[in-house]
């Protein structure tokens, strides 16, 4: 089989099998001409995902396969497609300019686009980071890396499963790499959600991590890093710079060096945390994280570092307080604000544009977006710079303005370049005097043209002579059929057609050879000059990123200040204490929400670690327990990221870990039961406790019987308030429906009652949404599901077993269900009264549509006698 193949295959078919086996895993798309072609299951799988024509090459001989293809200009609109639905991406290119070559051109993979890896603007989300992950599993802790290619921003940490865990969750990375050897427990351990490749045992070795990272930032050492003790994060990310390679993206000046990611230096927040709270994405279709609150940044740079500030939460006082300073300076001065946001907002991706130099891929456009980003960077630094405040000082001096620069591009880019670098009119004049010279042929040339063009009507009397150009015979002249005979003799015939004829002068040969020659060299000269100031605004990559990381603060600043403003947020006081008080604090989401006409109702929060560490909420459904817990970990999460807070006041002595336990977040995919996932991560929380502890727990227990979960929740109270260190007493909000919880307080001196208020009117029940102290008693949770549109059978039967179960519940005796009253068989309502079975007959005779009016009321007349009969 294997022979009769050989013997068929065309060279080009050869040589794209010798580079497909080379890329095992990737979709191969092969640059033919003016179109990349896919073939046999590649064309199969890109003719679905792309809903391009699925043909066949060959058909009928032994290398018949399958062909899909499309042009090669369309390549920005198809490979984010595929990429996006999970392929691996081989761009093969051809090497050579066709045109000199005899045979086969020399083709070759110019580069492997994987979902974690990506320049394409298409791939990329402005407003998002497109990270790629690698995880490496050692004996004691794993280490992790994260890659952002198209910014350069690199990371790398270690620590334990769930650590490593919440960093992924909070990173989201487009694709995780990992060793062959780990992949089972790793893909159990991320579970389905990732795109994930597994690379060889041996790329994941240490010698070989730590040499390809000095050898990536020419150090000697990683001490400067602070990762040199690092051995599994190193690990990671040696393999990322592998991987790197294997995908040939080997220009890689922009990732300049690595930040470690400490855990000591962020609150930690485990991974229920910042899925339960919100904070950069929704849990539901439909639902509004709060970075869709926040983000009012006018830059890509300012929105993408305000996720990662979201996610990595500061615990240092003196850093939190900077960033308030400057919002505060902000908030105050809106000239200054509004002087900012000006610039700001003619600002491009700088972080992404700056990658893009670095790796040559940047088109004259783009160019021009540099030059007039850079170009507001003077008016920025010079607002900062006169102001008072040194924090706004500071921000200054680390901006670079890159005259040197702007002023070589502005001087020799004209400003209305297209995308491509091949079409000229890049260049301006007085760049290059070659350059010059050749601009004045071509187009002095084409005047010249015209010129011929002129001279030979008249000499003709054709007055529809036309000068062509074509790409078989260069210039050429056309003379309708009507006009043959007015043809010179000395003029060569090149073409007949169907109704005119071609023709060549010696003339018109001279000047196409000085017109082509000179148009094809100034295409060559003004590629040569872009590419060196390409290469000269690379040697500007460490100032702009440097400038990009401070116009991102400086964006993520002034959108904390806008966001406080709109809103009227206050700036919290941050403290060493141990005490949160919240006056008047709000939940930032929900009071953005709420129908028109209705305002958010505000509450006061104490936690403090003598006499209120844990408060017990109870309070019915529905009266805003679970947003009180929310609100106040948001409160404090958007304090410690350096924001202002929606309350009247706060006070917010450090938090180091927020651990929530909120609603149901079921597993079941997992094989995990509700009850069980809930279970697990209340243990992950108790075994995790600090003093500085923020913990929410929400109806903790109700998973399961009452009396279990009466008993595990008693239990937990009990644990967090006598912890076995003396000194860990984590704050600890618990909503709970379990009133017998109510009791802890008589006992645990640092427990507090509270409940969220209703008031009855009638049998009706009014949300007041105002914590106040003391226990409640009721839960209302009938009157909810009558709301909520539940039967009146329904709810009347079970007003009907509540009142039997409540009844005598101070006796404590126990209820069996056995002596619940059988529900009483309910008659229609005609058939309980026999006047009312009258009355119906009555009525269903009556024809609405012929009826009189007089007819109607003397009928009602006979009803009502009906009625009044005893
Ligand atoms: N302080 C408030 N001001 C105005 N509306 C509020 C307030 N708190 C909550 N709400 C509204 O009430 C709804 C229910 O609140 P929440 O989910 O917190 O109740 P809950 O007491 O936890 O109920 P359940 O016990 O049934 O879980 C929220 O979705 C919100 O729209």
């Amino acid at each position: 089989m294997a022979e009769a193949k050989t013997t068929t295959e065309t060279p080009l078919m050869k040589q794209y099998n010798a580079i497909k086996a080379k890329y095992p895993g990737a979709l191969l798309l092969f640059r033919v001409g003016d179109f990349y072609e896919t073939f046999g299951q590649d064309a199969i799988a890109a003719s679905k995902v792309l809903d391009i024509v699925l043909t066949k090459r060959g058909a009928g001989s032994s290398s018949e396969t399958e062909l899909a293809g499309f042009p090669h200009h369309s390549l920005d609109t198809y490979l984010p497609k595929l990429v996006k639905a999970g392929h691996r991406v081989a761009i093969c290119d051809q090497l050579e300019d066709p045109r000199f070559v005899k045979g086969i051109v020399k083709r070759g993979v110019t580069e492997l686009v994987t979902p974690g890896l990506s320049y394409n603007d298409n791939v990329l989300d402005r407003k998002q980071n497109n990270f790629l992950a690698s995880v490496f599993s050692g004996k004691e802790m794993l280490g992790v890396s994260f890659l952002d290619v198209s910014t350069g921003e690199f990371y790398a940490a270690q620590g334990n499963e769930s650590y490593v865990l919440k960093l992924i969750q909070g990173f989201a990375p487009s694709e995780i790499i990992f060793s062959k050897q780990s992949r089972d427990k790793l893909e159990k351990l991320l579970g389905d959600e990732y795109n994930t490749f597994a690379l060889e045992e041996w790329v994941y070795g240490f010698d070989y991590a730590y040499e390809k990272l000095i050898n990536q930032f020419k150090t000697a050492s990683l001490k400067g890093f602070g990762i040199d003790e690092m051995g599994e994060a190193i690990i990671a990310a040696g393999a990322i710079l592998h991987y790197l390679e294997d995908t040939e993206h080997r220009d890689t000046s922009h990732i300049a060096y690595i930040s470690r990611i400490d855990e000591d230096k962020y609150v930690w927040l485990d991974k229920f945390t910042i899925r339960n709270l919100e904070i950069v994405y929704a849990q539901h279709e439909g639902g509004v994280p709060l970075i869709d609150i926040l983000d009012q940044t006018a830059t890509p740079m300012g929105s993408r570092q305000l996720r990662k500030w979201m996610i990595l939460p500061l615990k240092d006082k003196i850093a939190i307080e900077e960033r308030l300073k400057v919002v505060d300076e902000f908030h105050k001065d809106n000239t200054l604000s509004e002087k900012l946001l000006e610039q700001l907002r003619q600002i491009a991706d700088l972080e992404r544009l700056i990658s893009k130099v670095a790796v040559n891929r940047i088109n004259p456009r783009e160019m021009l977006q540099l030059k007039k980003s850079l170009k507001c960077i003077a008016p920025i630094r010079q607002q900062l710079i006169q102001h008072s405040s040194n924090e706004l000082k500071k921000l200054a001096d680390q901006l670079h303005l890159c005259e040197f620069l702007t002023e070589k591009i502005e001087k020799e880019l004209r400003e209305d370049v297209s995308i491509l670098s091949n079409q000229g009119g890049l260049i301006k004049e007085g760049v290059d005097a070659e350059l010059d010279e050749l601009q004045k042929i071509a187009f002095s040339g084409k005047d010249y043209l015209l010129q011929i063009q002129k001279r030979e009507v008249e000499r003709t009397g054709i007055s529809s002579l036309k000068i062509s150009y074509n790409k078989v015979f260069g210039y050429y002249l056309e003379v309708s059929n009507a006009n043959k005979d007015k043809v010179p003799s000395d003029w060569i015939r090149k073409q007949t057609l169907a109704n005119a004829e071609r023709f060549i002068t010696e003339e018109l040969k001279v000047y196409e050879e000085k017109i082509l020659h000179a148009e094809e060299k100034l295409v060559v000269i003004e590629q040569r000059i872009f590419n060196a100031l390409v290469h000269h605004a690379a040697e500007f990559v460490p100032q702009i990123q440097q400038n990009a990381r401070v116009l991102a603060q400086i964006d993520c600043l002034l959108s904390f200040s806008t966001v406080a403003k709109n809103n009227r947020y206050v700036r919290p006081d941050i403290n060493e204490s141990l005490i949160i008080d919240i006056k008047s604090g709000r939940h930032p989401v929900i009071e953005k929400q709420l129908p028109v006409g209705e305002t958010y109702v505000p509450n006061d929060i104490f936690l403090d670690s003598e006499k209120q560490q844990i408060l017990i909420i109870t309070g019915p459904n529905m009266a805003g327990k679970s947003a009180l817990l929310r609100q106040t970990a948001l409160i404090v999460l958007l304090a410690q990221i350096g924001c202002f807070v929606p309350a009247t006041s706060a006070s917010i002595g450090i938090v180091d870990k927020i651990f929530t336990r909120v609603g149901a977040s079921d597993n079941l995919s997992r094989g995990e039961s509700t009850f069980m996932v809930e279970m697990t991560e209340t243990a992950s929380i108790l075994n995790n406790l600090s003093n500085r502890s923020l913990i929410l727990m929400d109806e903790i227990g109700r998973g399961t019987s009452t009396y279990d979960g009466v008993s595990i929740a008693w239990a937990i109270v009990e644990y967090l308030h006598n912890h076995s260190h003396k000194d860990c007493k984590p704050k600890t909000l618990f909503a709970t429906h379990y009133h017998e919880l109510n009791q802890l307080q008589e006992d645990l001196v640092r427990v507090k009652n509270f409940n969220v208020s209703v008031k009855e009117v009638g049998d009706k029940i009014i949300f007041m949404r105002k914590l106040k102290e003391g226990g409640s008693e009721h839960s209302f949770g009938i009157h909810v599901a009558q709301l909520a549109g539940m039967p009146n059978k329904v709810v009347f039967r079970a007003n009907e077993i509540l009142h039997f179960l409540e009844k005598d519940r101070h006796k404590n005796e126990k209820k069996k269900v056995q002596d619940i009253p059988k529900p009483i068989p309910q008659m229609s309502l005609f058939e309980s009264d026999p006047r009312l079975r009258e009355m119906e007959e009555m009525l269903v005779k009556i024809d609405i549509n012929t009826i009189s009016p007089v007819e109607a009321l003397l009928k009602l007349n006979e009803v009502l006698t009906v009625l009044k009969r005893k």
